[in-house]
């Protein structure tokens, strides 16, 4: 079912406050923002920044305090039993039956929305876990525990499937493992919202990113022009046997050079410019080369260096 063009998800000055006048957290301070259907959307942010909250008013589980929220042309509150199976939430791992096996488990979630077991054993062999349905829950690893999650989520075939955090407590391997699972996800046109406070991981998987902090949007673009809009220097570093840091400091295009014991690290807004003299003085073999990061987006829009 399509949601005849419109956008996926349309959220307008959402707001969401906990507490009373004496202690008042602003969780979701008046957030405006849509998804585009088949597209993939981070919420991205600090740990306390309010992507949980903001999901779950999208996911109709809790009750803005003001403004209005559209997904699949519906309002998600009060539960909606008409979006309800037309959407998948991944549930934490804590949330399963951790007596049964990968498979009973997502046999269960499949029969709930009135989908054959066979289905269901296809999406365990699709996050690769088909060598592990025979294995109780509790003995999963976290990365396997976490794919078994997202299958269980996305059993019933759901137009958008929300994501909180999959790859949280996971070692960095595991996280790139994820990562190839959860790229495929829009390959049919499913849309995927996904928050994370991990930005590597918004600029991998992410068609956009909302960056948030304390309740608020403080930007919202493509990761590639949330960093060229940032006018963040480009860092090129070499070896120090290459070029001392005085003749770094005369590379033409160079701003500002950085010596350590171990690396000489130019810093340039002209990266073509410097790059090509530095070919020209046969200064390129070890070079490395590091554009702006959503790291520098969050920096410049905060001040604060990122801490998830
Ligand atoms: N049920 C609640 N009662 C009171 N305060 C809450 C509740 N849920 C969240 N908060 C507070 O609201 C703010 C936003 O929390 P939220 O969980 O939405 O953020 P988050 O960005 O998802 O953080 P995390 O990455 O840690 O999950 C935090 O300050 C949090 O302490």
């Amino acid at each position: 079912m399509t949601n005849s063009g419109g956008p996926a998800i349309e959220v307008v000055d959402l707001a969401k406050a906990y507490g009373d006048s004496r202690n008042l957290v602003r969780a979701v301070d008046g957030v405006t923002f849509s998804v585009a259907e088949g597209e993939f959307f981070g919420i991205l942010g600090p740990n306390g920044a309010g992507k949980t909250t903001t999901l779950e008013m999208i996911e109709g589980l809790r009750k803005p305090d003001a403004g209005t929220i559209t997904l699949l042309g519906q309002s998600p509150w009060p539960r909606n039993p008409a979006v309800l199976p037309r959407i998948g939430v991944q549930l934490q791992s804590t949330a399963f039956f951790d007596r049964l096996t990968a498979r009973e488990q997502i046999r269960t979630m499949a029969s709930l929305y009135g989908v054959q077991p066979a289905v269901a054993d296809e999406w365990l062999e699709r996050v690769g876990l088909a060598d592990k349905a025979d294995t109780r829950v509790w003995d999963l690893s976290g990365g396997q525990a976490q794919r078994l999650s997202i299958a269980c989520a996305l059993v019933h075939d759901p137009e958008v499937v929300f994501l909180d955090e999959p790859t949280a407590a996971l070692d960095p391997q595991a996280r790139r493992n994820l990562w190839e699972l959860l790229s495929g996800l829009t390959d049919s046109g499913r849309t995927v919202v996904l928050t994370t406070h991990y930005m590597d991981e918004a600029e991998v998987l992410c068609d956009r990113v909302a960056i948030v902090d304390h309740g608020r949007l403080l930007q919202l673009d493509s990761p590639a022009n949330l960093v060229r809009g940032l006018d963040a220097p480009t860092r090129i570093s070499v070896s120090p046997g290459q070029l001392t840091a005085d003749e770094a400091r005369a590379v033409p295009g160079v701003d500002d050079v950085d010596a350590d014991a171990g690396s000489i690290t130019l810093r340039t807004r002209e990266p073509a410019r410097v790059l090509t003299a530095l070919a020209e003085q046969q200064h390129l073999a070890g070079i490395s080369v590091q554009t702006g990061t959503l790291e520098d987006v969050f920096l410049s829009l905060t001040g604060r260096e990122y801490r998830a």
